[in-house]
């Protein structure tokens, strides 16, 4: 049976990225991203799924970062239904990682 994703907030998500190489997909538009985004992070445009989908190794943990927490939850699903073992969105998006960052 196929893993589920999880949700997790940004001090989780710190800690899966501090264990070493992480896909983090941003999947906000490319302005939004161009103002800012998590260190690392690709940004990913629904065409460019299959992409990621087909060349990402399923052991590579992938987080997906959107604008507060929703749209990213879809994404991770089908990262999950393709058998990646370890799939996260973050709860909040991006929003709730820059607020962090200013806290
Ligand atoms: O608004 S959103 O979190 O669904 S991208």
């Amino acid at each position: 049976m196929a893993q589920d994703f999880r949700r997790i907030d940004v001090a989780a998500a710190r800690d899966v990225m501090s264990r070493g190489e992480t896909l983090v997909l941003d999947v906000r538009d490319p302005q939004s991203f161009a103002r800012g985004h998590i260190e690392g992070a690709e940004n990913a445009s629904q065409d460019d799924m299959t992409y990621y989908l087909f060349e990402t190794p399923k052991n590579k943990p992938v987080i997906v970062c959107c604008y507060h927490g929703n749209s990213s939850q879809s994404y991770a699903r089908i990262f999950a239904d393709m058998g990646f073992a370890e799939v996260y969105s973050l709860d909040g998006g991006y929003d709730a990682w820059a607020a962090a960052e200013r806290a």
